[in-house]
């Protein structure tokens, strides 16, 4: 059972989010963060990139990916993310939070958290 993981925290995104229509017509923030399960051991005994996970290379495939599309819900965000992690980049289990902190006046915030595994 691997214990180690990755870690991005507070990844901000704008984009286009949200079930109202004129939600659809703005771009608003998103904020991700990701706890990916990852075994470290291998990069950190060798000291070598190509064993780990690359929390760049995922950065940027998850940027292109939320920035460039329309969503409803946060959820669906969520889903798509820990798809994308799970397929592209092998990763046996992803927790996600997905929030939208403009999303509600009175609060300071609003999120979901999803697990899920290959
Ligand atoms: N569980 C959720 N509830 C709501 C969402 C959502 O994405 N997940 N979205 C909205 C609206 O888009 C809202 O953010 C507009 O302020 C409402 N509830």
């Amino acid at each position: 059972m691997i214990k180690d993981s990755v870690l991005i925290e507070g990844l901000t995104i704008i984009t286009t989010i949200g079930v109202y229509d004129w939600e659809k017509t703005i771009k608003q923030k998103l904020v991700l963060d990701l706890e990916m399960q990852w075994d470290n051991k291998p990069a950190g005994l060798n000291d070598d990139v190509t064993f780990c996970l690359d929390y760049a290379k995922v950065t940027s495939a998850i940027e292109n990916y939320v920035k460039n599309r329309q969503f409803g819900l946060i959820e669906r965000v969520a889903e798509d993310v820990a798809q994308l992690i799970i397929n592209d980049f092998f990763v046996p289990r992803v927790k996600i939070k997905v929030s939208k902190p403009s999303a509600i006046p009175s609060a300071k915030n609003v999120a979901v958290i999803i697990e899920r595994q290959r």
